[in-house]
């Protein structure tokens, strides 16, 4: 039988012109008729290399074929083992920027990023309050003197030097971590989509994701993570009030509602001076209303689980001030809206309402002002007013139909009505288990409507103040601070390693402060509390009862802070000083 043709000779004799030695091919070499295929006129290289040099090339060019094939087929073996991997034995959790859940994890993981060693990663200002840059402040400032004798006064140009900026993972690439034993991986990124504005023109914007994922069947691992940073985020929250109010317009559209725009100390109750029958009627109301068997109590009588409050008073008598001290006391965040707000209509409104937290204050200001479209609407339906001319008032409806008709919106403040305000307060959408507290300076301008029971179903009044309450401020104003606001410490130490563990919480860390007990006045250094109450009942004495309500009452103390006998000696003064600027119905004040 006949030798047969290998193929390096088959291929040899199919490119006579490649010139290459087919026969030459060693087992480790491709056949110099395969990489001319690759590389167009690799034969005449070869055997120019070949004859100049007498080296020949297809060994090395055959050998970075081959590493390279080989990488092409591990990359995509890795990529379908790694999607064959991932779709039976990794889970995922997406968590979308408009999201409360989106910030606590940022926040957590910023934190573990203090000094973790990452090499991706994202440098924030963040915004502080004032209660957060003092308590990372390590010395406390003090107006000195210079050698001169000159006042060196507080200042504060380099705080935005001290301040550390906040670490988080970068967008666009991917992370991973450990967390209590397992290994997880996140993903932050933007995406884009279309955004229909409310003018009819999209553009495309963008929205951040997060994406977690660990290894194994179950999110399990992964929920206890949201969890824990949800813990995190909410640590020490039972010695902070936090403020919310509606996100801006364009946030609302995608879902983020509501915005935290302050953290506050909470304020003890004890500093609202009010009756104390009355401040515990509403303590007593509010404790029976959030007691969880008191909303199984309504839901089996069919009663809706709401309860409306409405404090009101003249200005600065503590309707606001009650409300944080509540909201300190029960836990609960409050929720502010202003019915003035220009970009507010009542379906986000009610958006708004029905997106609220399970338990929390929900606090409702000036709610007089609320009947303001309601009176404009009326009275156009009504005709002009009195000492209007009919032709002045066709003119205003003329301009506003001008502007209807080409679409702008008639007045600047669509506003809230009343009847939607209605609604929204106890329609069928309306949430139930919040605290709804409404505070108004003018009681008698409110419609019955609004505050019949079932919308209001607890009023307290407030005052100006009483002699015995003015001493109670007084006191309260120069006793020695017991209960220093102490800002909670982290839950978890930072990170000091990838492999990042979290630490037993210390019990200490979420107990408050302890509360001193109502009457321990001590009085301002170098001064008795027994000689304290003495001059407080003499200042008292010089303001006549109603006269003044706390909060101007605050001011002028507030001004004399370290000298309580100088308050005293100067009260007479301010007295008669007030009457006057009231008799002359001026506003700006002669004596502070
Ligand atoms: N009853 C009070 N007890 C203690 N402090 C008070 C009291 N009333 C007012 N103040 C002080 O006066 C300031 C203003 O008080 P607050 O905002 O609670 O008044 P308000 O009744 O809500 O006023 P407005 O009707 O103008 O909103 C606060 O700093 C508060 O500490």
């Amino acid at each position: 039988m006949g030798r047969q043709p290998n193929i390096g000779q088959l291929l040899g004799a199919s490119f006579p012109g490649s010139g290459a030695d087919v026969n030459a091919t060693s087992p480790t070499q491709l056949p110099t008729a395969i990489l001319e295929g690759f590389i167009p006129g690799y034969g005449y290289i070869h055997r120019f290399v070949l004859q100049s040099t007498g080296f020949d090339v297809t060994s090395l060019v055959s050998l970075i074929a081959l590493l390279w094939a080989s990488a092409r087929i591990y990359k995509s073996l890795y990529s379908a083992l790694v999607t064959a991997v991932q779709a039976v034995w990794v889970s995922e959790i997406t968590i979308n920027s408009t999201d409360d859940i989106h910030n606590h994890l940022i926040q957590f993981l910023a934190f573990q990023y203090r000094t973790k060693s990452a090499r991706w990663l994202l440098a924030e200002t963040p915004a502080k309050t004032t209660w957060q840059i003092d308590s990372e402040a390590t010395e406390v400032p003090e107006t000195t003197t210079d050698s001169e004798g000159n006042i060196k006064w507080l200042n504060f140009s380099n705080q935005d030097a001290k301040s550390q900026p906040r670490f988080t993972p970068a967008i666009g690439s991917t992370h991973s971590f450990w967390h209590k034993g397992t290994y997880f991986t996140l993903k932050r990124k933007e995406v884009s989509f279309m955004d229909n504005a409310s003018n009819g023109a999209a553009t495309f914007k963008e929205r951040e994701t997060l994406t977690i994922s660990c290894y194994g069947r179950s999110t399990e691992p992964i929920k206890k993570l949201i969890q824990h940073a949800k813990e995190h985020h909410h640590m020490g929250h039972n010695v902070k009030t936090i403020i919310k109010r509606p996100s801006p317009k364009d946030m609302r559209r995608f879902g983020g509602r509501w915005l935290t725009i302050a953290e506050r100390p909470c304020r003890p109750m004890k500093t609202v001076v009010l009756d104390e029958e009355r401040k515990m009627d509403v303590l007593a109301d509010i404790n029976e209303y959030l007691n969880p068997a008191t909303a199984r109590w309504y839901a089996n009588r069919g009663i809706p689980y709401r309860r409306g409050y409405l404090f009101y008073g003249p200005p600065g008598t503590g309707k606001t001030s009650l409300t944080f001290a509540l909201a300190g006391v029960f836990g609960l965040d409050i929720h502010v809206i202003s019915l003035l707000e220009p970009t507010l209509t009542e379906e986000e409104l009610g958006m708004l309402f029905t997106n609220l937290p399970a338990r929390c204050i929900v606090l409702l200001e000036d709610i007089d002002t609320a009947g303001l479209v309601r009176v404009e609407k009326e009275q156009e339906d009504r005709g002009p007013p009195p000492g209007t001319s009919k032709d002045e008032w066709n003119v205003v409806n003329l301009a506003k139909a001008i502007k209807k008709a080409n679409g702008q919106p008639a007045d600047k403040h669509e506003g809230i009505t009343l009847s939607g305000l209605l609604n929204i307060i106890d329609g069928v959408a309306s949430h139930e288990g919040r605290v709804l507290v409404m505070t108004t300076n003018h009681p008698e301008q409110l419609d019955e409507a609004l505050i019949r029971p079932g919308r209001v179903d607890h009023q307290v009044a407030f005052s100006n103040a009483t002699q015995s309450q003015v001493k109670e401020l007084f006191e309260r104003m120069y006793s020695i601070d017991l209960s220093p606001v102490t800002s909670p410490k982290p839950l978890l130490k930072p990170a000091v390693s990838g492999n990042t563990h979290a630490t037993t919480t210390p019990k200490s860390i979420l107990t408050p402060p302890p509360t001193p007990k109502p009457n321990a006045i001590v009085g301002i250094d170098g001064l008795e509390a027994e000689e304290l109450s003495q001059i407080a009942a003499d200042f008292a004495s010089k303001i006549p009862d109603g006269m003044c309500s706390p909060a101007e009452i605050q001011g002028f103390l507030l001004k004399r802070k370290k000298d309580p006998r100088k308050a005293a000696n100067e009260v007479e003064g301010w007295v008669e000083g007030l009457k006057e600027q009231r008799e002359s119905k001026t506003k700006l004040s002669r004596v502070q």
